[in-house]
C-alpha cells in the first residue's frame, strides 16, 4: 500500500492502562459520521482546492522564470512560511542549506525580523540573481512587510527594476501587497481567499518555493489527493484524520494538554513546526460556536528522536498523565552509515559493530515506544516507508482533515485566530502607525501605572 500509515496500538486499552477503549470510540460513530460529511459538505478553502489546477498551471508556468534564479528568498511568516520550510528541510534539505551543487535556486526563507537572521540572508545573496517571493495573505503583516521594504530597497539601491526581483504571494483582492502589484505590475499569485494562512502550504503559497527548490509539486499535491479519499471515508476505523482526532478529544478530555510530536528524523523534524501552528492556533480557543468561555485546546510540542531522548523522554515517561505522543518513523532513509566494528578489548561497544546508524535510530525509536507504554502513557506511531513528495502531501492532508474534525468535536471555529490581534495592535501602536495614536497613549499609560518588579 502506497504511502504513509497509521499505527494506533498503543492509543488503546488495554495495550496500555489508561487507554481509550474501542466503546469509548464506538459511542462516537454517528457523531463522526455525521461530523466527516459536514466537512465534506462545507468543504473548506484547504479541501475545496484540491480540485481546482488553476494554482498550479499558474505556478508551472513561470517555472521557467523562478528557476532561472541562484536565490529565491521567501519573505513571510507563520503561515505563510512553516510550510515552506518543513517542505524544503523535508524534501530539499541540501539545497535549502546550500550545501549541493545545484541546478536549482538557493532557497532563503526568512521567516522572523531578527537583523542578526535577516542580514545574514542579506550577506548571502546577490541581489542581480535573486528573486524575493513577498508571501503574506493579508498583505498587513509586520514582519513580512518590513521585510519586504528592505528587499525592496536593496533591490532599488543596486539600480534593478522591481518587476524582475519580486514576486507577490497574497489576496486576489485586498492588502497592500495586491494594490503595489496592480499599479506597478509585479507578478502576483493568489492565496484562495477561503483558504487560511496556516492551510495554506498547498497553494501558492507553499508551491511556489517548492517548485523554485525542483520539489515534485504535482506528486506532492497527488499525496493531498489520496488522503482526500481516505478521510473522506465514513468508517472510524478506517479513517485515520478521524481516529486520531477522537483519540486526541477524548484524551483531552481525560486531562491530556499536551500533543508531542517526535520525528525520529531530521529531514522530517520541521513538520512538527508547521503542525504545531495548525493545531495551537486553530484549536486554541477562549469561545465556543456559541460565544460561551470555553478556553480550550491542546498544547503542541514538538520533539526530536533521538535527540530528545536524552533531554524529554524523561518527562514524557514519568511525567504526568498529560501528553500523547505522535512518534514518526521513517523506514528508508536516503542514505545509511555503516558502524564499524570494533576491536574485541572493547566489548562493551561491539554490539554497535556491523550495524547502521538507521537500525540504531529506528531501534531507539521502538525502545522510546515500548517504553512509553509501559509507563501507561498513549503514543501513536505515524510511518513513512521513505521520504517523497507524494507522502509529505499525505501529511499535510491528513492534518488539515484532523484539524477540521477536532474543531468540530471542540464546537469552536478552526479557522480564525482572534487571539493574535492584541499583540499586532500593540505593536503598530507603539511603532506609530497612523490611527493607532489612542491606544498607543492607553497601554503606556497602563504600563506605567503597573506595580513594578524586576530583579
Ligand atoms: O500571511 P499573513 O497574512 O502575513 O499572516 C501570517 C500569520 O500572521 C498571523 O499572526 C496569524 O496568526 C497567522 O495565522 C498567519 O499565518
Amino acid at each position: 500500500m502506497k504511502g504513509i500509515k497509521f499505527d494506533f496500538t498503543n492509543m488503546f486499552y488495554p495495550n496500555i492502562e489508561k487507554g481509550i477503549k474501542y466503546e469509548d470510540i464506538n459511542g462516537y460513530k454517528n457523531k463522526m459520521e455525521k461530523i466527516i460529511s459536514e466537512i465534506l459538505e462545507e468543504e473548506p478553502g484547504f479541501v475545496k482546492l484540491l480540485k481546482n489546477t488553476k494554482y498550479l498551471d499558474k505556478i508551472l508556468d513561470i517555472q521557467e522564470w523562478i528557476q532561472s534564479f541562484d536565490n529565491f528568498v521567501v519573505l513571510g511568516i507563520g503561515g505563510s512560511a512553516l510550510g515552506n520550510i518543513a517542505l524544503q528541510t523535508t524534501l530539499n534539505p541540501l539545497n535549502y542549506n546550500n550545501m549541493n551543487n545545484r541546478k536549482t535556486p538557493k532557497i532563503f526563507i526568512v521567516d522572523n525580523v531578527d537583523p542578526d537572521f535577516v542580514a545574514s540572508v542579506l550577506d548571502q545573496i546577490d541581489p542581480h540573481t535573486t528573486l524575493f517571493n513577498v508571501i503574506s495573505k493579508s498583505g498587513t503583516t509586520a514582519e513580512a512587510m518590513s521585510n519586504y521594504l528592505i528587499a525592496r530597497g536593496i533591490i532599488e539601491s543596486y539600480g534593478l527594476d522591481p518587476k524582475k526581483h519580486l514576486i507577490f504571494t497574497t489576496d486576489p483582492e485586498n492588502g497592500i501587497l495586491r494594490k503595489i502589484a496592480k499599479e506597478e505590475g509585479i507578478e502576483t499569485l493568489e492565496i484562495p481567499p477561503e483558504v487560511g494562512g496556516r492551510f495554506s502550504v498547498l497553494t501558492p503559497v507553499g508551491l511556489l518555493s517548492a517548485l523554485a527548490g525542483g520539489i515534485d509539486v504535482i506528486d506532492l499535491l497527488n499525496g493531498a489527493k489520496s488522503m482526500l479519499e481516505k478521510v473522506s471515508n465514513k468508517n472510524i476505523y478506517e479513517n485515520p484524520a478521524a481516529l486520531n482526532a477522537l483519540l486526541h478529544f477524548l484524551y483531552y478530555k481525560n486531562g491530556y494538554n499536551i500533543s508531542v510530536m517526535m520525528p525520529y528524523s531530521n529531514k522530517l523534524f520541521l513538520l512538527a513546526d508547521w503542525y504545531r501552528q495548525l493545531w495551537a492556533e486553530s484549536l486554541g480557543k477562549k469561545y465556543n460556536i456559541n460565544g460561551e468561555v470555553v478556553n480550550v485546546g491542546q498544547t503542541p510540542v514538538k520533539a526530536l528522536g533521538a535527540t530528545d531522548q536524552h533531554s524529554q523522554v524523561q518527562l514524557y515517561n514519568e511525567g504526568p498523565d498529560d501528553k500523547i505522543i505522535t512518534l514518526i518513523k521513517l523506514e528508508k532513509f536516503e542514505r545509511d552509515i555503516k558502524i564499524p566494528k570494533v576491536h574485541e578489548e572493547y566489548s562493551a561497544l561491539s554490539y554497535l559493530g556491523g550495524k547502521t546508524l538507521s537500525e540504531l535510530l529506528n531501534t531507539e525509536l521502538f525502545g522510546t515506544e515500548y517504553a512509553l507504554t509501559e509507563h501507561g502513557k498513549p503514543n501513536m506511531k505515524i510511518i513513512f516507508p521513505e521520504i517523497n513528495a507524494f507522502n509529505v502531501g499525505q501529511f499535510f492532508f491528513v492534518y488539515e482533515f484532523q484539524t477540521a474534525i477536532m474543531g468540530k468535536l471542540l464546537e469552536i471555529d478552526a479557522y480564525d485566530q482572534p487571539g493574535v490581534e492584541l499583540g499586532k495592535k500593540v505593536t503598530y501602536a507603539l511603532m506609530g502607525r497612523e490611527g493607532y495614536e489612542e491606544f498607543a497613549k492607553e497601554v503606556k499609560e497602563k504600563v506605567e501605572k503597573k506595580e513594578k518588579f524586576i530583579l
